[in-house]
């Protein structure tokens, strides 16, 4: 069973749909929502970071998340509706409406909210969401073991994977099904080419004599935003980065391998397949760029204070 700060907490009193804060038990969709049917959904995982030092709540790189939203929708020909001002400043409305003072997920979702069998979404009626969790840790921060799962990637030419598109996670989740069977805590998973992709849910770095490696985002990933914040930091850090295609057996050998996401943060990977990274614990590099990540989510690092929203 997992342990307090694991569990992801209840829905909170409100959310907001379609530009309205509503009490939490009345945001229910008919049993014939199309994206509930087909996947039919763009979404983001933003979270906000309670500060108890400046007793202030903030959201990271919300804007950014918010690009990245209207992008998949504009894929997917889901209609928004709110611009990503209209959308940054509804997030704050609803964590101050929920008086959040904690760690928080948020959960933007556009959805194909017709009730029809039919497949062309075009002119069916959509709905805008956002919802807030409060969150602890997704993964165990102090690292975690994966498994290279036999199920592959999906590819660039069979969806749009630059789109958080609902539909696209049953790749994630039968993956990450597959790792959890077979013992493991989180799958990887291999590009069409064998090259490795993502995590279900993160991005993936390695670390090799000093260096950091990562996959290039043409190689059928979600062009994370973790991954472009640790991108940035680590350069900070004097660390080079190097954006490659990454072997199975890279893993394997590498000094030091990390997941990065919104939910994972900075997660380290100890063990894949079996095989144990490094000295089997957490590796320096890795833990100076979690702690500097902790730190700048929660208003610590002067020079990156712009990626943050104060709600308060
Ligand atoms: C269930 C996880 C949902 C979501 N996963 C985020 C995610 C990432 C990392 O992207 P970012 O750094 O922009 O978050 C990479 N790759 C995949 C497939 C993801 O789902 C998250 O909120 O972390």
């Amino acid at each position: 069973m997992l342990n307090k700060e694991f569990i992801v907490g209840e829905l909170m009193k409100y959310v907001w749909v379609n530009g309205k804060l509503i009490p939490e038990r009345e945001a229910v969709i008919p049993i014939l929502t199309h994206a509930l049917h087909y996947g039919t959904s763009v979404f983001e995982g933003i979270r906000a970071y309670w500060s108890p030092e400046s007793n202030n709540l903030y959201i990271f790189r919300a804007r950014d998340h918010y690009i990245r939203f209207h992008n998949s929708a504009k894929i997917m020909g889901i209609k928004v509706g709110y611009g990503i001002d209209e959308l940054v400043d509804a997030t704050v409305e609803l964590l101050k409406a929920n008086e959040v003072r904690e760690n928080v997920y948020i959960r933007p979702i556009a959805f194909v909210s017709a009730s029809t069998v039919n497949l062309d979404i075009r002119d069916l009626e959509t709905t805008t969401a956002i919802i807030a969790i409060p969150f602890g840790h997704y993964l165990e921060p102090k690292g975690v073991r994966a498994k290279v799962v036999s199920w592959l990637r999906v590819h660039n030419s069979m969806f749009p994977m630059k789109a958080k598109v609902g539909g696209i996670y049953v790749n994630s989740v039968i993956a990450l099904l597959d790792a959890k069977i077979s013992g493991f805590d989180e799958a990887i998973l291999l590009n069409r080419d064998g090259y490795v992709a993502e995590g279900s849910g993160e991005n993936v770095f390695i670390v090799k004599d000093g260096v950091l490696y990562t996959p290039p985002t043409y190689d059928s990933i979600l062009e994370g935003i973790t991954r472009d914040t640790v991108i940035t930091i680590a350069k900070d850090l004097g660390l080079t980065v190097i954006e490659k295609r990454i072997t199975r057996e890279e893993l394997y050998t590498a000094d030091e391998v990390f997941f990065t996401g919104t939910a994972a943060e900075v997660t380290p990977v100890v063990n894949i397949d079996g095989r144990v990274i490094g000295n089997g614990q957490p590796g320096p590099i890795t833990l100076k760029i979690r702690s500097y990540y902790m730190d700048l989510v929660h208003g610590k690092v002067s020079k990156y204070m712009s990626w943050l929203t104060p709600v308060y």
